[in-house]
């Protein structure tokens, strides 16, 4: 046993020096080459709920290219003329000042856009098949068509003799083939095919072999398969037609689609179809989908099984342009007008968050501890929740992760002590119903409220350590607000009384805030002793908006912005306030503009339903300062869902200030700011 140690201690040190992930892929073999066919704007758009432009599907399509998919299925030319139309302007492609990366490339090297039709309608002949027709005139290289692999399907769907599906087959590749395409047969149904009547699928797939077919995919499209049933048929399938591409096309019916598709690979498949869409989630974020988008449950999903492939299994996949594929996803999502879903593997927001204390500390010592890649090999980043579940080590990586020292720093017992007392905080509020994921900005430490959660408001969190730092002074002061809703009787009422029919109510909330501030800007030198030393000031402002927290919003930030004009770029972005997270959806209120860029969405949560309209409501609220490109998110709760909001709306404010302008940030680093921003730039010089 003794003379093992040495050995384990070499092995240690490897580990250390080098993670898990960068070991496998010094001992990889060369790799090997899989062709990644993207369905999204085929099949992808099967799936319910999604529909696309044309300019949305040429900017997918360019992003897709540009990432390094090898081809990209641009719709059925033949079924609409939306895609017909898409295949067109496609023609165009690719304008070399947008598709830049493409610019730089060989055309060999470029993705290939494939146009997606059927086989010719029975009874006819190719040259009379309008749809085979448009096939070509879409212009692409590739084309890919659908065929009846199933007997089932042959006897009962097409209604036609079994011969004539093979005609249909072996005459329509031979037709593509004959106008120069390269032809991929996507075989419907090929497993149920396989498992029911062997000896006809084989056949469906010698008559496309003979046709000249060039790769022949074999599909799930009822999404039933299993693992071990797809590897004996790509296996039997190789076997009998060697040298030929084999491709897999699977549905995720039963959440298999991703594996499937890996084993099919591992199979001797090296054409993978799927969809790159993995993160689109469900209004709530609460179970959404992580599958790629398609018809009923989705296709594979690209964004798990590209990383896979390549990261894990040897495979070329696309390169160094992999860390571009957490941005990718993102886009489409946009594009597809989705949220994403924090929860998908590889891309997901949370899918390198570690919420446990003991995993923080694990993950702080070697990173690969607790996570099966380095997340920044899909562009993706490594995140640290604070919540009632959290340690020490969860505290010192916000800390760090703030900026807000050296890690040598904060051995000191003043470090320990403000860490160990934000980590009591955090459970003592989480335990009243509070949690802190996502809020690091706006825990008052005093009046300890129920209802926090801070995993999603780090800014939040960020000012509960700001404000036990010494010297911490915030740059302003409320003094109180008032906010009045009144619904008052529009013009059109009176209208409305003369010709007997209803008028309109006019709602009409209006809101004041009073701040104390710092008076001149010679005093800002140092916020540190402004409260005790400064010359202050107070400024009362008012303003109506279509909602309290809206007219509010307006009213803080009219009251700030002559003494801090760098929150004229603050956008608030997201408000929500929710009861009880568990048992009620999120309510997702767009209030709209506040002021010129000042937008917010509102989260709210009762948290304590039985208490009716006494319950405590959680307010999140998320920022953006559109000049630095950040983002923030800070959270306020109360029994009162305007206080809960006001105490969100200030520290957003707040932590905008400490962070982003020059007056007031402490000794750190900052972003640049342009010069007319800083109100102490003159002044200074
Ligand atoms: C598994 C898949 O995802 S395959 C792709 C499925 N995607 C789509 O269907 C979206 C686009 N489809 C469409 O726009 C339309 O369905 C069209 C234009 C293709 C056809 O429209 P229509 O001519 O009105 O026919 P309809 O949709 O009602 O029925 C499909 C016809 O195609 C036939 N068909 C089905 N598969 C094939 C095939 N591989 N080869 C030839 N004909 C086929 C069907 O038997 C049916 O013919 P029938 O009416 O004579 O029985
Ligand atoms: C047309 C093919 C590829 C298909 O969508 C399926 O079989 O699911």
């Amino acid at each position: 046993m003794v003379a093992s140690e040495p050995r384990i201690a070499e092995v240690a040190a490897a580990v250390v020096r080098a993670p898990a992930h960068a070991i496998r892929q010094q001992h990889a073999a060369p790799p090997r080459l899989v062709d990644i066919y993207d369905t999204t704007l085929r099949d992808g758009t099967q799936m319910e709920g999604i529909s696309v432009s044309v300019d949305d599907k040429l900017k997918i399509a360019r992003v897709l290219s540009n990432f390094g998919m090898h081809y990209i299925e641009g719709g059925w030319p033949g079924s609409n003329p939306k895609d017909a139309e898409f295949f067109e302007r496609a023609k165009a492609e690719p304008p070399p000042d947008v598709w830049s990366r493409i610019a730089e490339l060989p055309p060999e090297a470029w993705s290939r856009i494939a146009a997606f039709g059927s086989t010719r309608r029975k009874n006819s002949t190719c040259e009379q098949d309008k749809q085979l027709a448009t096939l070509i005139a879409a212009g692409t290289n590739c084309v890919t068509i659908v065929a009846k692999a199933w007997d089932l399907h042959v006897d009962h769907i097409l209604e036609v003799p079994r011969e004539e599906n093979l005609a249909m087959v072996g005459e329509s590749v031979a037709f593509l083939k004959a106008a120069g395409k390269e032809v991929m047969i996507d075989l419907e149904h090929f497993f149920d095919g396989f498992k029911a009547n062997p000896a006809y699928t084989m056949q469906v797939c010698e008559r496309a072999v003979e046709a000249g077919a060039d790769v022949l995919v074999l599909c799930d499209t009822n999404g039933g398969t299993l693992g071990w049933e797809v590897d004996q048929a790509v296996r039997t399938v190789a076997s009998a037609f060697p040298g030929v591409r084999l491709g897999i096309h699977c549905h995720n019916d039963q959440e298999l689609a991703v594996s499937n598709s890996l084993q099919a690979v591992q199979s001797g498949a090296t054409v993978v179809q799927g969809t790159i869409n993995g993160i689109g989630g469900t209004i709530n974020g609460i179970g959404g989908t992580i599958n790629g988008i398609g018809e009923r449950t989705g296709n594979a999903n690209l964004a798990s099984i590209v990383p896979t492939l390549q990261l894990k299994m040897g495979c070329a996949g696309v390169g160094e342009r992999l860390p571009e594929l957490t941005a990718l996803c993102r886009f489409v999502d946009e594009q597809l007008n989705r949220l994403p879903d924090s929860k998908a593997p590889y891309v997901g927001q949370s899918a390198f968050a570690h919420k446990g204390g003991i995993h923080v500390s694990a993950v702080n010592k070697i990173p690969d501890s607790y996570q099966h890649i380095d997340p920044a090999a899909v562009g993706n980043v490594r995140r640290t929740l604070v919540s009632e579940l959290s340690g020490r080590s969860n505290i010192l990586s916000k800390v760090e992760e703030f900026g807000m020292g050296s890690k040598e720093e904060f051995s000191s017992p003043e470090w320990q002590d403000r860490m160990n007392r934000v980590l009591t905080a955090v459970k003592t509020l989480e335990k009243r119903g509070s949690t802190f994921e996502g809020a690091d900005a706006t825990v008052n430490l005093i009046e300890p409220l129920r209802g926090y959660t801070f995993e999603g408001a780090d800014a939040t969190v960020n000012l509960m350590i700001r404000r036990l730092m010494p010297g911490y002074t915030a740059p302003f002061r409320l003094m109180d607000y008032t906010v009045t809703a009144a619904d008052t009787m529009g013009s059109d009422a009176l209208r409305g009384e003369e010709t007997g029919t209803p008028g309109s109510v006019m709602p009409s909330v209006r809101a004041t805030v009073k701040v104390k501030l710092p008076a001149g800007v010679s005093q800002m030198e140092s916020l540190a002793s402004f409260w005790d030393n400064g010359d202050r000031t107070q400024r009362l402002e008012s303003a109506e908006g279509n909602g309290p927290v809206n007219a509010l919003a307006k009213a803080l930030n009219k009251a700030l912005l002559p003494t801090f004009p760098s929150l004229q770029h603050v956008v608030l972005k997201d408000y929500k306030a929710s009861r009880r997270p568990a048992q009620l959806p999120e309510l997702r209120v767009f209030v709209g503009e506040v002021v010129q860029e000042l937008k917010f969405q509102l989260k709210v949560r009762i948290l304590d339903q039985e208490s009716a309209t006494a319950a405590n409501t959680r307010v999140m609220i998320e920022f953006m300062d559109s000049h630095h490109n950040q983002q923030w998110a800070t959270v306020g709760v109360d029994t009162n869902i305007i206080s809960a909001s006001m105490c969100a709306l200030m520290d957003g404010f707040e932590y905008a200030l400490v962070e982003y302008a020059p007056c007031c940030s402490l000794d750190r680093p900052r972003p640049p700011v342009r010069e007319e921003d800083d109100p102490f730039e003159g002044e200074r010089s």
